[in-house]
């Protein structure tokens, strides 16, 4: 006879979540797999748009999510656990894909991991797995869900360096008490460990990087399919124009891969960085150093934030955070405006804080949640601002 699974844990083909699997299988739990097909792709197509239906993007031949499928059939195979399928194709396209283009086009980086795991990983996804009888969802991220009282806290991963709480600050008390992260607790040299004594087919299989529909395709030439390039100039905060860029949108602040800046004259021969980006102008702010004062912010401003406990722990508060993914704890003091939206003072000036990326807030080794950074106090973003207005 067979019984509905407690558990459904969301398996990418990737050594993370099948040591999830083999965790939760070894402890007894009755548990299946659901493999997700997020993206899908047309190679008939040269250019973004299904024909009818779920919207695809333009083939480019580069997506891994066949092999990802094979590979989370096998280690089922291996586990002796079934696998279910589900194309939430549609539901990412909408949810999250035309969110991030529009976030481009308006001259922001988005972080399209945070979205997906708010609208397809712990929405759609526990959906399925509640329709298939389960009361938990389980996934291979690194972080820790600990209930004190009636309240469900998330809490930093054991292995600081793999720490994925950042992207998961979108969560809310539902979500996580119908959550299982069972390798919060683990080092991922031991989960590979694990792979391999378990003789798993994933033990030695790369662990994915960058955006997961971009994959290892070059970025520009990604996006440039859906924005087309438009030239402009690229400016010193001063003024000066020293170059042509290929489209402001190929650019986030602080980067300094892809400029193609030579030895401009007089200029010392230091590295150039983006340092501001007009898009309404279509000009790329550009500067020497690493450290330019111009990429440096002090205070920013965001749009409304989410609390993993519903609420924030005061109207104004001291606690550390997060501007980007993988950086230190920086002590800041948050601000609760009526409407919601946070105004956040940092100890020390941050660099290259970023509207369209998510400020993350900490107390101690617990994620109290966030919000999308919506300006900052940098100067140039100030002078852009104070022209716009
Ligand atoms: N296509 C998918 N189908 C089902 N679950 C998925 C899928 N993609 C990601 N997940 C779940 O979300 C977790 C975190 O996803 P992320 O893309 O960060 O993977 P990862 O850290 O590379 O992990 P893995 O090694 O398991 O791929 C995965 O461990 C897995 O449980």
């Amino acid at each position: 006879m067979s019984t509905a699974p407690r558990t459904i844990v969301g398996m990418s083909g990737g050594v993370d979540s099948s040591v999830a699997a083999l965790r939760l299988r070894d402890e007894g739990e009755p548990i299946a797999g659901l493999f997700m097909q997020n993206w899908a792709e047309d190679d008939a197509q040269d250019s973004a748009g299904g024909a009818s239906g779920t919207p695809k993007a333009a083939g480019t031949g580069g997506c891994r999510a066949e092999d990802d499928r094979r590979d989370a059939v096998a280690v089922s195979g291996r586990l002796g656990i079934p696998i279910h399928f589900r194309d939430f194709s549609g539901e990412y396209w909408k949810g999250v894909f035309e969110h991030f283009l529009a976030e481009y086009a308006a001259g922001r980086t988005p972080n399209p991991d945070v979205l997906c795991n708010r609208e397809i990983k712990f929405k759609y996804f526990l959906d399925a797995a509640r329709a298939l009888g389960a009361q938990f969802i389980a996934t291979g991220h690194y972080a820790r869900i600990e209930s004190r009282g009636n309240r469900h806290l998330l809490l930093r991963a054991v292995d600081r360096s793999k720490d994925q709480s950042y992207f998961l600050h979108q969560l809310g008390q539902a979500q996580l008490s119908a959550t299982k992260f069972p390798l919060g607790g683990l080092l991922k040299r031991d989960v590979r460990k694990m792979a391999l004594d378990a003789g798993l087919p994933t033990a030695a299989k790369k662990d994915s990087t960058g955006i997961c529909f971009i994959g290892e395709r070059d970025f520009r030439e990604f996006l440039g399919r859906y924005l087309p390039a438009r030239e402009g100039e690229m400016r010193t905060p001063d003024g000066r124009v020293i170059g042509r860029h290929p489209g402001v949108f190929y650019f986030t602040l602080g980067q300094r891969e892809g400029l193609n800046i030579g030895g401009v004259r007089g200029f010392e021969a230091a590295p150039w960085y983006v340092v501001g980006k007009d898009v309404t102008e279509n000009v790329l702010y550009v500067d020497q150093g690493a450290d330019s004062v111009w990429l440096h912010s002090q205070a920013l401003w965001s749009e409304a934030a989410h609390w993993i406990s519903g609420g924030p722990p005061a109207a104004r508060f001291e606690c550390t955070a997060q501007t980007r993914y993988r950086q230190s704890d920086e002590a800041c003091e948050v601000e609760v405006r009526d409407d919601g939206t946070l105004s956040v003072r940092f100890a020390r000036a941050q660099r290259a804080v970023t509207p369209g990326q998510s400020l993350v807030l900490y107390d101690g080794e617990v994620c109290l949640g966030g919000a999308v950074i919506a300006a900052t106090d940098a100067p140039l973003e100030k002078r852009l601002k104070a022209r716009a207005a």
